[in-house]
């Protein structure tokens, strides 16, 4: 094994980005070339890992280079490595700001570098010669932002074929919708055996002065509980007005992309295909959590409601993982972003036509989530719970009436399909916390208890 190889296995697992956490490494093999030989150089690599249980992923890996230890770096440094009796220091090239430049001179270039190649979507300007400033939100992939103009993000995970994050932005940017950030280009790398080229990155106009609605949605959380007896409607913080305005945006870019992305009416074998596809995302999810095997029963048989459902649904190419920590409130509206699907699904899978409804019940989740995630860390207490749902339930409500006025179509009614999505949602949740946050995997637990009709 490579000195890199070695440094690799050491550093990767750490890495928030890493979806292979839990998993043993078997083998690994990486390929690098050089990005840019300025100072400090920048390579780029493609980690191919392989697991003890046969599944094969690649990673990419920029490095930046230098002659000696920058103490400023601490944090950033992945190993040194010792070449021609010389040692050099390999650092995180997304966290040296001094490596950042180079991604935005080749892309407005419109350069190929080895494999890569870079390609500007023609609209916007590119800021280059900017430094990027990585962004530190937990995130699955790794972004910089330049000078609160342009945001670059770096797709770990490769995968061959155009990433839907690229591929929707670009139809909806077509479409004139307001309510998604303009693509300003993308970044591909040749697929080494042949097959097509992977996403390796996206450009996007930075969207300034907005608050995630994850933080607002967990304030007006906080007021609420701040406020002794007040009940949701009564406190300054209410978050149902913008819930209602987040319902109207997710329709109207679910209506964007049924007007010019695929669309197909749903055929009952669908059904049955998405009823098997949850239980046996049920059944891989026991084995990482032991704890959902005490729902499974119940689980079962609302995924079982679904096969046998006459619901209309009309299959179209959906956001695939909508949350609040996915949305941005400027001061006009909402921006919705991330349109990649869950990152653990494979890309095939979640360019698939689906019911508008899995973001509808992504985003009811998410409502879920912000109200309870206080009380993970708090002594139980009945009444606080009484709130959170209450909180949950009101913008939840105004979530669905924003949707139905926006789209002429009520999403939430008594619908099998959605309180399956809803179950299955919350399942990929409970390995998603088990594997990244385990102190948090009790807000998707005890939300099961209800969805499988426990409670
Ligand atoms: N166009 C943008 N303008 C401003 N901030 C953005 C933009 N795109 C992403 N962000 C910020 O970066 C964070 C992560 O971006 P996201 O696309 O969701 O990445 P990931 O796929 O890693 O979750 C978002 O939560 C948001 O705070
Ligand atoms: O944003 P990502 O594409 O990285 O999505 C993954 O991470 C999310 C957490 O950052 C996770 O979302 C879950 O936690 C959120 C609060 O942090 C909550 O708003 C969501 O409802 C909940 O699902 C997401 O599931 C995962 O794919």
């Amino acid at each position: 094994m490579s000195a890199l190889t070695e440094l690799f296995r050491e550093w990767i697992p750490q890495q928030r980005w890493f979806g292979g956490k839990g998993r043993e490494w078997a083998d690994v093999t990486e390929e690098g070339f050089f990005l840019d030989r300025g100072n400090p150089v920048l390579s780029v690599h493609r980690v191919h890992i392989e697991y003890t249980d046969g599944v094969r992923e690649t990673y990419l890996v920029p490095l930046s280079w230098r002659d000696q230890q920058a103490d400023e770096l601490e944090s950033a440094f992945v190993g040194a490595v010792a070449s021609e009796g010389n040692e050099t220091f390999a650092y995180d090239a997304m966290r040296d700001r001094e490596a950042t430049a180079p991604w935005l001179i080749h892309l407005a270039q419109g350069s190929s570098v080895g494999p890569m190649h870079f390609s500007p979507a023609g609209e916007g300007d590119i800021p280059e010669g900017l430094p990027g400033d990585i962004v530190s939100t937990e995130q699955s992939n790794t972004s910089l932002v330049y000078g609160q103009e342009a945001i670059f993000k770096l797709f770990r995970r490769l995968e061959p074929g155009l990433n839907p994050d690229v591929e929707v932005h670009g139809a909806l940017r077509r479409a004139d919708n307001p309510h998604i950030a303009s693509l300003l280009g993308h970044v591909e790398i040749d697929d080494p055996s042949g097959a097509e080229p992977a996403t390796v990155a996206m450009l996007q106009t930075f969207v300034p002065n907005a608050s995630d609605g994850w933080r607002l949605a967990t304030a007006s959380v906080r007021d609420l509980y701040a406020e002794g007896d007040l009940h949701a409607d009564e406190v300054g913080g209410d978050f149902a007005a913008d819930s209602e305005r987040l319902g109207a945006a997710t329709a109207s870019v679910h209506a964007d992309m049924a007007e010019v992305l695929p669309t197909e009416a749903a055929a009952a074998e669908w059904f049955t295909t998405v009823s098997r596809q949850m239980s046996e995302r049920l059944d891989a999810a026991i084995e990482v959590v032991p704890q959902l095997a005490e729902h499974a029963d119940g689980l079962r048989e609302v995924y079982a409601a679904v096969a046998g459902t006459e619901e209309r649904v009309v299959r179209q190419r959906v956001h695939g993982d909508l949350h609040l920590g996915q949305v941005l409130r400027t001061a006009t509206g909402w921006i919705i972003l991330d349109f990649e699907g869950e990152p653990a699904r494979p890309l095939a899978s979640r360019r698939e036509l689906d019911s508008p409804l899995r973001d509808v019940a992504g985003m009811l989740r998410s409502f879920d989530y912000a109200a309870r995630h206080l009380l993970v860390e708090q002594p139980e207490d009945p009444q606080r719970e009484y709130r959170a749902q209450e909180w949950a339930a009101r913008n939840r409500a105004a979530f669905c009436a924003g949707y139905s006025h926006a789209r002429g179509l009520d999403p939430c009614g008594d619908s099998p399909l959605l309180r399956a999505l809803e179950a299955d949602k919350a399942v990929y949740e409970c390995v998603y916390e088990a594997r990244n946050r385990p102190h948090w995997l009790m807000i998707p637990l005890q939300s099961l208890a209800r969805l499988a009709g426990r409670d």
